[in-house]
């Protein structure tokens, strides 16, 4: 995986003309966890930059059956239809070898991949949610950088990965069955709050009632909990990904978030303070792996962690131990090993 393949300047030019090969190259180099690669990575982000950026990134979430995948795939030929070009990253730590992962399977969304205006792309197969979190962010801007105005970020609705894909970007979807009740106890949950917009989906056929007692029943309860802010309510809408009703005016609502949240200032400040967060994370990130691989560290943490696991070290001195040696401040030290 060396050579030309992956000469930052090549991929840069031939993605920022749209090519979604390099794009794809892009990506698997941004995926690297080779050091190498990552220098090479962050040259390649840097070219492209300021080519970024002018899209919308729409988080989708929902539980496994919920109609992701038929959703994405009526949504985005609907954007496509009108112009638009329609990338799809998916958030999902677990993919590393679950079979049936979220966009691992090449049979979901067969139409949009075989359509050159739409680029899809599993989620990186391996490492902590943090890391894919980042190598998620990084490939949508690399996504936007080649001229993909719409950037779905698509993950399972179980877990945390929700708040991770909420927190990269700029309005979050929340897929939801027919069904009150015990769906409704998700509320709170939490994941709920993180929703801009609710869908109710399969509102079609023997379901259709339920959906409409469903939308009543999630505007009453995210009145109750008062979601959403001074800028934006979170409206609850329905549709039919197998029928292709209601999509419109779901992309309607969306515009409309846009707007409101751009007159308010708060389009790009969300932006800004992700960014923010993004560059403290990855701080944090790489202070920790410099630590854990300094050799003054490594050589007392077998000791000092199997006194903090027998109970007679309290924690807090011993990670103060650890800081003195990295930051090799011997005064700060309290002789707890040698
Ligand atoms: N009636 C009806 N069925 C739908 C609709 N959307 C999806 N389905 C069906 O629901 C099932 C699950 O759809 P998927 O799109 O695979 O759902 P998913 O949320 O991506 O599922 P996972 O891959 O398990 O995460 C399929 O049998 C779809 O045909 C809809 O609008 N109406």
């Amino acid at each position: 995986m060396t050579g030309p393949a992956f000469d930052p300047e090549l991929i840069a030019a031939d993605l920022l003309s749209g090519d979604r090969r390099a794009l794809a190259r892009g990506i698997t180099l941004v995926e690297s966890t080779r050091d190498d690669h990552r220098r090479l990575a962050e040259t390649l982000l840097g070219a492209v930059m300021a080519r970024s950026g002018d899209s919308i990134r729409l988080g989708i979430s929902g539980v496994p059956g919920v109609g992701k995948s038929t959703f994405i795939e009526a949504f985005g030929g609907h954007l496509i239809a009108q112009g638009h070009r329609v990338a799809v990253l998916a958030v999902d730590p677990s993919s590393a070898r679950s079979r049936g992962s979220i966009l691992g399977d090449k049979t979901r969304m067969e139409l949009l991949a075989r359509n050159p205006s739409a680029f899809i792309r599993p989620s990186p197969a391996a490492g902590t949610l943090g890391g894919v979190a980042r190598r998620t962010r990084e490939a949508m801007l690399l996504c936007e950088a080649a001229g993909f105005d719409v950037v779905i970020v698509e993950t399972v609705g179980v877990g945390q990965s929700e708040t991770a894909v909420a927190d990269m970007v700029d309005m979050f979807l929340l897929l939801l069955l027919p069904a009150g009740g015990d769906e409704l106890q998700g509320i709170k949950k939490g994941i709920v709050e993180l929703a801009d917009l609710i869908v109710v989906n399969k509102a079609d056929g023997e379901l259709d009632k339920a959906a409409n007692r469903a939308v009543s029943d999630y505007r009453n309860a995210l009145a109750l909990i008062r979601a959403g802010s001074a800028h934006w309510k979170p409206p609850v809408l329905r549709c039919s990904a197998l029928e292709g009703t209601g999509i419109e005016d779901i992309w309607q609502t969306i515009g409309k978030y846009r707007n409101a949240m751009a007159a308010a200032g708060q389009f790009q400040r969300r932006r800004a303070e992700q960014a923010r967060a993004w560059m403290w994370n990855e701080v944090q990130e790489s202070l920790m792996l410099a630590l854990r691989h300094h050799p003054a560290v490594r050589d007392a943490l077998p000791e000092l962690e199997s006194r903090v696991l027998a109970g007679d070290l309290p924690p807090a001195l011993a990670a103060r131990d650890l800081v003195a040696r990295f930051l090799g401040k011997d005064s700060d030290r309290d002789g707890l090993t040698g």
